[in-house]
């Protein structure tokens, strides 16, 4: 290992934005494994998930939070609230604005919160510049460039892995000097199961109408191991909020909740190392995200 080094750098990292400005996949590629779910469809990321890029200089731990906005329901402002503790803790801070959209209320509203960050570096971040014209990203990191002092401004594309190495670089030279903090092969801190969870929330959230993401929760009952075949079942709930959101769901005679579950399982399986059995039960839970005592149940 590096950590003889006395030039070894390591510390914490996060990445805020608004919604689809692609800070999962920015994680996922920076880390090389699926680590943060990663969707078309906006706020689909819910927790702080740690992913752990090794690099030969350095450690970046990279704290993925939920999008940033002003709250609107109970849920709205507990993620918020995981916003504020994660923020208040990490060396970096990565500002997310894609190329290829003009900066607009949302991006200023989160900039103005970063000034309760004192601590944190501050870097602009100008993402998906595959999608954006020379002109565009030059203007845009003209533009980014108006909004603050920031310590970096990095353009880059998580999808066609420009820059990657650059921003890597630069994240960790604004890291303390430490060694590092977790094992070299280390990807993620977080426990299987909640992979496994976030996992079949994405396959869930593919191709569903743009009402449905925000009201779907998953919470695993049981992982079992069995000893006599190579193989682990998981029994899976998704919770929605409305009898017609099961409906969706599930699909004409199951056939929906059975793509979900064989796209889910393609991913769980490799994860896991094992052939998976899962069932998944779809469950109305009445305006959970609205109230407090079902919020604490599903894990917030
Ligand atoms: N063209 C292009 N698309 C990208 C790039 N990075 C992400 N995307 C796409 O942008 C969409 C959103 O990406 P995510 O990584 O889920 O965005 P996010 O900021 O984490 O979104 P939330 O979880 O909703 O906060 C997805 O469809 C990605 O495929 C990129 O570098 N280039």
């Amino acid at each position: 290992m590096t950590t003889d080094n006395s030039e070894f750098r390591a510390g914490f990292v996060s990445f805020v934005g608004r919604p689809n400005v692609g800070k999962s996949t920015l994680t996922n590629a920076l880390v090389g494994e699926k680590v943060a779910i990663t969707s078309s469809k906006p706020q689909t990321t819910r927790r702080a998930i740690r992913g752990i890029a090794h690099q030969a200089s350095g450690q970046l731990i990279l704290v993925d939070t939920p999008g940033m906005h002003r709250p609107r329901t109970l849920l709205g402002e507990r993620l918020n609230a995981i916003v504020q503790t994660t923020l208040g803790d990490v060396d970096v801070i990565g500002f997310c604005v894609p190329a290829n959209e003009k900066i607009g209320p949302g991006d200023r509203y989160i900039n103005e919160q970063l000034d309760a960050f004192p601590r944190a570096k501050k870097v602009a971040i100008v993402t998906k510049i595959d999608a954006a014209s020379r002109p565009a990203v030059a203007a845009q990191l003209l533009a980014v460039q108006e909004m603050r002092d920031w310590d970096a401004i990095i353009p880059i594309s998580a999808t066609s892995g420009i820059q990657l190495d650059t921003l890597a670089t630069e994240l960790i030279k604004m890291l303390p000097l430490s060694q590092a903090l977790y094992p070299a092969d280390a990807v993620t801190e977080e426990v299987l199961a909640d992979r496994i969870s976030e996992l079949i929330r994405e396959a869930v959230l593919e191709g569903v109408e743009d009402e449905l993401p925000h009201s779907i929760a998953v919470t695993l009952d049981d992982m079992i191991e069995r000893e006599d075949k190579d193989l682990i079942e998981i029994y899976a709930n998704l919770f929605v909020e409305r009898d017609s959101q099961k409906g969706i769901i599930i699909g004409h005679q199951g056939s929906r909740l059975a793509d979900v579950g064989a796209r889910a399982r393609a991913q769980i399986e490799p994860l896991v190392g094992k052939q998976v059995f899962l069932s998944l039960r779809v469950k109305v839970a009445k305006e959970w995200q609205r109230d407090p005592k079902q919020l604490g149940r599903l894990g917030f």
